[in-house]
């Protein structure tokens, strides 16, 4: 469903790469975790899916259909795409946000309230209290589930998330990581989540591209890296979630 063969990406004419060589595949209905830590390349990478970054070098296809040969606009309205910061507009309700892009695209306002509501409850966010909110209204939390809304409103098949989880507090993060893996699996999306949280990338994806430089230095199943990690620096990664395992494992035993 997603296939990248052979990215590079250089801001400097060459000199330096923030983004190297990168071949990923991602089957239809399956997620693939980008990890790795600050300045690895994982948001480069993700933002030359949905071509808000051209690559230098390399090809992209989604769907079988190579990306440079589709109208950008076309190609975000098609691809589910949520980030940290979320840019809900301030001015407008919660439900006009989520269903913004439907606007745009002439669809008329009843359908697009039903749509909302529709959309706002399967983000567990009941319609009737919150659809006539503003964004500043809501928790950090609440406003990253009307991101979520929002990207599946255009009822995509393939989603990218960029840290969607990043910022939150760590039990609003596993309800909402949850709610997630529940709708990704109920509508068969396909999806790229970057972080740098192994346990994330370990609870969430099919697949782990672990990168560090711009390049993969790795990519298996969770269970592969687990048994194999293949190299020190997805070692050390793992390092922590299996500490913490063992940890709750003894106090509570
Ligand atoms: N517009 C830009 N111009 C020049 N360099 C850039 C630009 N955007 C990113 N870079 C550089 O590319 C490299 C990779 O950045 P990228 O944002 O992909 O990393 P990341 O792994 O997503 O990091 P983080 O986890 O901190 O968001 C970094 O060295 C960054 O400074």
């Amino acid at each position: 469903m997603i296939e990248l063969q052979d990215i590079s990406k250089s801001w400097d004419g060459g000199r330096s790469f923030a983004v190297k060589n990168v071949s990923l595949q991602v089957p239809t209905g399956k997620v693939l975790a980008l990890l790795g830590g600050s300045g690895s390349g994982k948001s480069t990478t993700v933002k030359m899916i949905n071509r808000l970054i051209e690559p230098t070098s390399g090809r992209i296809w989604v769907n079988g259909e190579d990306i440079t040969q589709q109208d950008p606009v076309q190609l975000r309205r098609r691809i589910g795409y949520v980030f940290q910061s979320i840019g809900l507009l301030p001015h407008m309700s919660v439900a006009d946000n989520v269903t913004l892009l439907l606007k745009l695209e002439g669809v008329p306002a009843a359908e697009r309230n039903a749509i909302a509501n529709r959309l706002l409850d399967m983000v567990d966010l009941p319609s009737a209290t919150y659809a006539n909110r503003r964004p500043s209204e809501l928790s950090g939390g609440q406003r990253q589930r009307v991101g979520f809304a929002r990207a599946l409103a255009a009822e995509p098949k393939v989603m990218l998330l960029d840290e969607p989880f990043g910022a939150l507090d760590p039990v609003t993060r596993d309800t909402l990581q949850i709610e997630f893996q529940k709708i990704q699996r109920s509508l068969g999306l396909t999806a790229v989540i970057v972080t740098h949280d192994m346990a994330e990338a370990l609870l969430l994806a099919d697949v782990i591209a672990v990168m560090n430089e711009g390049e993969v230095l790795r990519i298996g199943s969770p269970r592969e890296l687990l048994q194999n990690p293949g190299d020190d620096y997805v070692a050390r990664l793992l390092e922590t979630p299996r500490r913490h395992g063992e940890l709750v494992r003894e106090l509570s035993a």
